[in-house]
């Protein structure tokens, strides 16, 4: 059994990977750490966890997170940096939710983030934690940057066609938008229901930290310079993630080609769901399970390709995507524990 230690586990991150961990048959929860719920069990404060998980929480500095053979830190940004190096010193595998090591650029990391890197000697082991593009990569890795949630999908809607290089590069357009669980649990004003149920609004549209993240792994599969234009948007849904995505096509390739395209990129992907050519996918089709779906359009036939995904935010946006990232560093079947099928209605 893989012994498993969660810091951060009040959150929605944090409660979604308990969830999935409870019933993987191959982990033991060892850990689960809070600071404001010391010595709460998990299932007085989740009641859908009765009869799942029989710990409390423990306050992370009085956690054993050392006799963990893997640590999920489903935190803000800022606090796997803080903990990572001891962890990977006595021998834990470490996967970080937020942010800590997904951009190489230590100087690129602050200026998005605003705080600095403490342990920026790690920023060049970590591996990049979206399975179906760096599988090889994450079997051997100690340390994972589970990817952001709008880059899941951005990137798994583009890859295709960079690698195929039908595309204008440098004029990627990613229109995106969130269930509000993507800001997380902690209290804000613009998630009360008052604020965000019946109403829509863009954010972020100058600048969001999203964007080099994404341009920085979409670079790897291209020759030519990227340039994304990202704009999310709050929708007034709890979970769930729609990204629409232009791209110009620079070569003539008929819809069948360009469908091909993805096939094959995602023939042995088990959680990728290509649809049929001219599909509209729904978030709710994706609803609490790691499924990620793309349709493609060719509006009146032009040179524009059009890529809708969606995906549950918290699921392959999130805690999903770090089980099956774990399930690969602990050789196991990359879908073991993640075969839900989402919930309908
Ligand atoms: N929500 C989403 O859809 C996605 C979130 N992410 C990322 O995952 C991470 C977690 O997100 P989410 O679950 O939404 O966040 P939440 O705000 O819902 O939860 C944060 C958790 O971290 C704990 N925590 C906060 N500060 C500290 C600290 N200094 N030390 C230890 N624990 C701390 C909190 O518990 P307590 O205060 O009791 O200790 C809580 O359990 C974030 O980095 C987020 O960016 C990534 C992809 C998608
Ligand atoms: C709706 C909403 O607020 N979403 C978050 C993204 C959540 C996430 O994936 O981001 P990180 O792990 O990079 O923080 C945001 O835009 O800040």
């Amino acid at each position: 059994m893989i012994k498993v230690g969660i810091v951060g586990g009040t959150g929605y991150t944090g409660v979604e990977l308990l969830r999935l961990l409870a019933v993987h048959p191959d982990v033991q929860l060892t850990a689960i750490t809070s600071r404001k719920e010391d010595g709460l069990p998990v299932a007085a404060m989740f009641p859908s966890l009765r009869g799942r998980v029989d710990l409390a929480f423990s306050s992370p500095d009085k956690a054993d997170l050392k006799q963990c053979d893997v640590v999920f830190f489903a935190t803000p940004h800022g606090v796997a940096m803080a903990q990572a190096p001891e962890l990977l010193a006595a021998g834990v595998k470490v996967i970080d939710l937020a942010a800590d090591f997904r951009l190489k650029d230590q100087a690129e990391f602050e200026k998005w983030y605003k705080i600095p890197h403490t342990a920026p000697q790690l920023l060049e082991e970590a591996v990049y934690g979206l399975p179906e593009l760096n599988r090889e990569d994450i079997k051997q890795a100690r340390l994972i940057a589970n990817p952001g949630c709008y880059p899941t999908t951005i990137q798994l809607g583009l890859y295709p066609l960079l690698k195929a290089d039908v595309i204008d590069a440098g004029h990627l357009i990613a229109d995106s938008k969130s269930g509000v669980s993507g800001a997380g649990r902690k209290a804000e004003i613009g998630t009360l229901f008052s604020e965000s149920s019946d109403n829509f609004k863009a954010y972020g549209v100058s600048g969001h930290r999203h964007t080099p993240e994404t341009s920085a792994q979409l670079q790897r599969y291209t020759q030519q310079q990227v340039g994304l234009l990202f704009t999310p948007h709050l929708v007034p849904m709890i979970r769930g993630m729609h990204s629409t995505l232009y791209a110009r096509l620079t070569r003539e390739i008929d819809n069948a080609a360009l469908q091909a395209l993805f096939e094959e990129a995602y023939k042995d992907s088990a959680f990728v769901d290509v649809m049929p050519f001219g599909s509209h996918p729904e978030t709710r089709s994706t609803r609490g399970s790691n499924m990620l779906r793309i349709a493609l359009h060719r509006p009146d036939g032009g040179d524009t390709v059009v890529v809708l995904v969606v995906q549950d935010n918290l699921v392959k946006g999130a805690s999903g995507q770090a089980v099956q990232c774990m399930n690969l560093m602990f050789g196991l079947p990359e879908t073991t524990g993640l075969q839900q099928i989402a919930l309908l209605p």
